[in-house]
């Protein structure tokens, strides 16, 4: 069984490709998720959180209201670390102990760990081989508008906050090119899926 971690910067199709490989047989973890999993209300996250950003970045529920958090962090790298020393710890124990779990279920062929932050939070110790996912900013830029309604400034602070894709490639063993039709994306996972997995 191989263990992938899927990394790539904001916007660069890390999701659509998770999806292509569950499709092929791979079992998927998201590491957005298990970083919302740890901060729901109530959590020692979710505490640190309120303690440190205070209550307006809460909803009437009480979630966090993440759209809110997102535009304090990105473009202040002080609060971005306190953020991120909140969260990762927790939302790497979680990762661990699935990939522990799943593991010893022995059930698939792959694992693929869909972590943006993948290389920047040490979990590329926790995988078999690094899958970056390579686009150029501005289509980054594009995609980031597309889907979420960002504004340009908006878009470029999440980009900035990132590690640049050249620091990645140092660390990848496979590079995929999500510039083109999603159809030629689907072909390169398709032949790495063949070689790499199978
Ligand atoms: C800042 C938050 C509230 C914004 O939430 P939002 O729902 O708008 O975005 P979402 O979580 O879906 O992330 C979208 C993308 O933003 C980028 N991103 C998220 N967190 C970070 C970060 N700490 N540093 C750099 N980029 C980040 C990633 O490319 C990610 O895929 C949220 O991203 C968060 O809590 N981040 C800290 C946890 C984290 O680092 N997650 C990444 C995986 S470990
Ligand atoms: N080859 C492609 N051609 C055109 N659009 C694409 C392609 N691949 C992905 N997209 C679109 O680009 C956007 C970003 O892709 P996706 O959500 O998969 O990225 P991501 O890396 O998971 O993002 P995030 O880091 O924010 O979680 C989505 O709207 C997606 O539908």
């Amino acid at each position: 069984m191989l263990i992938i971690g899927l990394t790539g910067g904001i916007a660069s199709g890390k999701s659509t490709i998770s999806k292509l490989l569950k499709r092929m047989g791979a079992k998927i973890i998201d590491a957005d998720i298990e970083a919302k999993a740890v901060t729901k209300p109530g959590t020692p996250a979710w505490e640190k959180l309120v303690e440190r950003f205070g209550n307006e970045i809460l909803r009437h529920d009480n979630t966090i209201d993440r759209r809110k958090l997102g535009n304090i962090v990105f473009g202040n790298e002080k609060k971005l670390s306190d953020l991120n020393n909140i969260v990762h710890p927790q939302a790497i124990k979680r990762i661990e102990n699935k990939i522990s779990k799943m593991k010893s279920w022995n059930k698939y062929k792959a694992i693929v760990l869909d972590a943006p932050l993948l290389i920047e939070t040490n979990m590329v110790d926790l995988v078999d081989e690094v899958w970056l996912v390579a686009v150029d900013k501005q289509t980054q830029i594009n995609r980031l508008i597309n889907r979420d309604n960002f504004t340009e400034e908006q878009a470029k602070a999440r980009l900035q906050a990132q590690m640049s894709l050249e620091e990645k490639k140092k660390v990848a063993d496979v590079i995929i090119d999500n510039t083109g039709t999603r159809r030629q994306t689907r072909e390169q996972i398709l032949s790495l899926w063949e070689k790499r997995v199978k």
